[in-house]
C-alpha cells in the first residue's frame, strides 16, 4: 500500500483554527516563525499551539534561513515533528538541519521555470524528507511564501522525484482538486487560500479544502488503495450506525 496522501494547513495561530484543521482531517499543521509574515507566531505562542495539536496532527515549524542558534531554541521550545525550511537553504544546509535537529525536514523550493524544477533535483538526494513546491516569490516580495500565488503546474508534467512532493502556492478549495489531478503530489499545503483576511483562518474554507483535496487524492490513488479506502469508509459507516 502506498503512503497516505498528506494535507497540511499552514499559518495557524489560534487553538480554534488548529481544532478546525484537525477536525477537518488535516495531517499536518504549520506554525510560521518569520517576523514579516502576518501569520508569525513567537516561540512561546508556537509552543502553546504545538502542545494543543500534539498527537492529533504533525506539527510543522516553518522558518526562513534560521541560523543554528535560532533553530536550536525554537526546536527545544516548540518540539515540532517537522521543520520546514522556506528560505535559500542549500542542500548542505538542509542535511545539516536534519542531522542537527534529528527531525524530518521539508525543503520549500520556488518554481517559476523548468530550470527551477531541474534545480529542485539537487535536493532530491536524500537530504530532505519532503520537497515542497511553491510559487517563486517576486524579487520585491516581503516574504518568500504565503503569497497566495500559484505557479504553472504544467512545469511538473513528467517530472518524477524520489522524495515525496508537497504541492503548495495559491491553492484553495476551488483549485486544489485540479492541482492534485494534474500534478499527482504526495500531499498539498495551503495558507492564504483558507483565510478570510491575511493571517485569519476561515473554518469553512479549511473544511472545504481538506474535503476537495481528499476527494481528488482518492481519484488518483492506485486501485488497491482506492479499494482499501472504500472498504475503510464502509466499515466506518457500519460502526456509526
Ligand atoms: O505563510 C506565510 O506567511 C509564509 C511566510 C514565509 C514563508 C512561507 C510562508 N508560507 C508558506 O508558503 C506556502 C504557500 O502559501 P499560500 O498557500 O500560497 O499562501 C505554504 O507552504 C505556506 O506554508
Amino acid at each position: 500500500m502506498s503512503a497516505p496522501f498528506l494535507v497540511k494547513i499552514c499559518g495557524l495561530s489560534t487553538p480554534a483554527s488548529i481544532d478546525a484543521a484537525v477536525d477537518a482531517g488535516a495531517d499536518m499543521i504549520g506554525l510560521v516563525h518569520f517576523a514579516r509574515s502576518p501569520r508569525h507566531v513567537d516561540a512561546d505562542a508556537a509552543a502553546r499551539l504545538a502542545d494543543h495539536a500534539r498527537g492529533r496532527a504533525a506539527v510543522v515549524l516553518l522558518t526562513v534561513d534560521a541560523d543554528d542558534a535560532l533553530l536550536d531554541a525554537l526546536v527545544a521550545r516548540i518540539r515540532p515533528d517537522v521543520v520546514q525550511l522556506h528560505g535559500r537553504e542549500d542542500v548542505a544546509r538542509v542535511a545539516a538541519v536534519r542531522a542537527r535537529t534529528r527531525l524530518k525536514v521539508a525543503k520549500a523550493l520556488g518554481i517559476a521555470s523548468a530550470d527551477d524544477v531541474d534545480r529542485a533535483r539537487d535536493h532530491d538526494r536524500g537530504s530532505a524528507d519532503y520537497l515542497l513546491f511553491d510559487a517563486k516569490p517576486p524579487k520585491d516580495a516581503t516574504r518568500p511564501g504565503g503569497l497566495g500565488a500559484p505557479f504553472d503546474w504544467d512545469l511538473l508534467a513528467g517530472a518524477a522525484f524520489a522524495t515525496p512532493v508537497l504541492l503548495s502556492g495559491g491553492l484553495g478549495p476551488t483549485n486544489v482538486g485540479e492541482a492534485v489531478r494534474r500534478t499527482r503530489p504526495a500531499g498539498v499545503d495551503v495558507s492564504s487560500g483558507v483565510e478570510s483576511a491575511p493571517g485569519v483562518k476561515d473554518d469553512a474554507k479549511i473544511r472545504a479544502f481538506v474535503a476537495a483535496a481528499r476527494a481528488a487524492a482518492a481519484e488518483i490513488a492506485p486501485p488497491e488503495d482506492a479499494a482499501r479506502g472504500a472498504a475503510d469508509a464502509s466499515t466506518r459507516q457500519t460502526r456509526q450506525r
